[in-house]
This record gives C-alpha cells, sequence and structure tokens, in this order.
C-alpha cells in the first residue's frame, strides 16, 4: 500500500515505535499472500495504547483477517477481558483461529463467522472497543450499529478512512472511495459523536459519544 505521509516516514515511525509483539510473529497475512491487509504495527500499537488507558472488558473486532488485528489487541487486555472478532470468509476464520490457537489466545478470541452486522446484533454486553476494518461500504452500519451499545468511556476506531489518500479524490468513481467519504462525513456531522481523523499509515478515525 502507497503511503499518505511524505517517502521513508512511515518506515522511520515503525522502527522508532514498540515492534510487534512476539505473539504476532507469522500472522501478518503472508500466508494468504496478502500481508498488505492487515493493519500493521503502527495501528496495532495506537490500539495497544488505547487499551492499556481503556482498560476494556469487550472489543469488537470487525474484519479478522488471519487474526492479526485481534492479537494485536488481545496481548495488551487486562486479566478477564475478551475479544469478539467478525470474519465473513470461514477459511480466513480458520486461518485466524489457527494463528489465535499458536499463540496461545484461544481463551480470549472468539471468531465469529458470518456478516458482521449480523454478529453485531446478537452482542448484548457493553462494547469498550471497537475496532472496525472490514468491508468499506458496510463502514456507517457498523458505527450506526454499535454506537447505541458503547460503553460510557468506549471508543470506535476505524482503519483505512484516508483510503492511501484517494479520499480527497474529487473524480474518483472507486466504490471503496465513496463509501468512505460518505461516512466520513455522517461522522463529522453527528452530534451525538466527537471524532478526530489521524494521518496514521491508511487513516484511522477515533470516535467516542458524547
Ligand atoms: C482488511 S481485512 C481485516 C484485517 C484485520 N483487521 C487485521 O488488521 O489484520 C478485512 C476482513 O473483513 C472481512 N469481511 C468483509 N466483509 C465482511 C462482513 N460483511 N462481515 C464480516 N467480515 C467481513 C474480509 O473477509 C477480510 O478478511
Amino acid at each position: 500500500m502507497p503511503p499518505i505521509t511524505l517517502p521513508g516516514i512511515d518506515a522511520y515511525a515503525e522502527a522508532h515505535s514498540a515492534p510487534d509483539p512476539a505473539q504476532l510473529a507469522g500472522v501478518a497475512g503472508n500466508d494468504l499472500g496478502m500481508g498488505h491487509l492487515v493493519s500493521g504495527q503502527l495501528v496495532g500499537g495506537l490500539l495497544r495504547m488505547i487499551i492499556h488507558s481503556l482498560q476494556p472488558k469487550l472489543i469488537l473486532d470487525i474484519g479478522t483477517f488471519t487474526g492479526y488485528s485481534a492479537l494485536s489487541m488481545a496481548v495488551a487486555l487486562p486479566e478477564g477481558a475478551r475479544v469478539i472478532s467478525c470474519e465473513i470468509d470461514p477459511e480466513r476464520a480458520e486461518v485466524a483461529r489457527k494463528h489465535i490457537a499458536e499463540a496461545g489466545y484461544a481463551d480470549v478470541i472468539s471468531v465469529r463467522v458470518g456478516p458482521a452486522l449480523d454478529t453485531i446484533a446478537a452482542i448484548e454486553e457493553p462494547l469498550d472497543l471497537v475496532f472496525i476494518d472490514a468491508d468499506k461500504p458496510n463502514y456507517h452500519n457498523y458505527y450506526s450499529a454499535t454506537l447505541p451499545k458503547l460503553a460510557p468511556r468506549a471508543l470506535i476506531v476505524c482503519d483505512n478512512t484516508l483510503w492511501r489518500g484517494e479520499i480527497i479524490d474529487a473524480d474518483s468513481t472507486d466504490p471503496d472511495v465513496q463509501a468512505l467519504r460518505r461516512f466520513n462525513e455522517a461522522v463529522a456531522a453527528d452530534p451525538r459523536c466527537e471524532s478526530v481523523m489521524l494521518t496514521v499509515r491508511d487513516g484511522v478515525t477515533l470516535i467516542r459519544r458524547v
């Protein structure tokens, strides 16, 4: 993925940030030949910083893929806390379950196979942290479905909200760009929340309910 920052800046930031925890070795999507889909070291580190402060009990990870984001967060969780991770593709879910079991987190992370919106609808406990990183046309649906379920100090973290910088290309006809643009505009205009869009890697938006 081409960076949205100056050439070399992401590599510099990665070199001067905590490395991926050892439990993530081999989880970065390469076994499925799609390493570019994982959220990566900087986003994983940002999520762990949030978790250390927030001390969440329940995290929702929307978009499991190989389990990289779920494991990135699980390693920082306090005792007794859990991650529910949503994946529509059964093959990817199996790969993720294998990685999660090998890392010793099978009791902490539950991978739910099926459309994430169905998984979200079945969750009754308050969500302390939500990481949205699945199909872009559903970002607004994931936001709408999780907002009413948030615990008082919860955060929603959304990946890829600047989409390789193409988000500001007014001529883009890419359906993902158009969906992300509609999502970004809706969040910025929603009086129920406060948000900040960070130019980290591919764009990361943090949202809290006010
Ligand atoms: C970008 S990848 C997730 C990467 C992961 N969060 C990480 O950091 O390693 C997006 C994943 O969302 C899954 N996905 C797409 N549509 C979905 C849906 N409707 N419900 C659940 N998962 C979905 C895809 O199969 C894919 O594995």
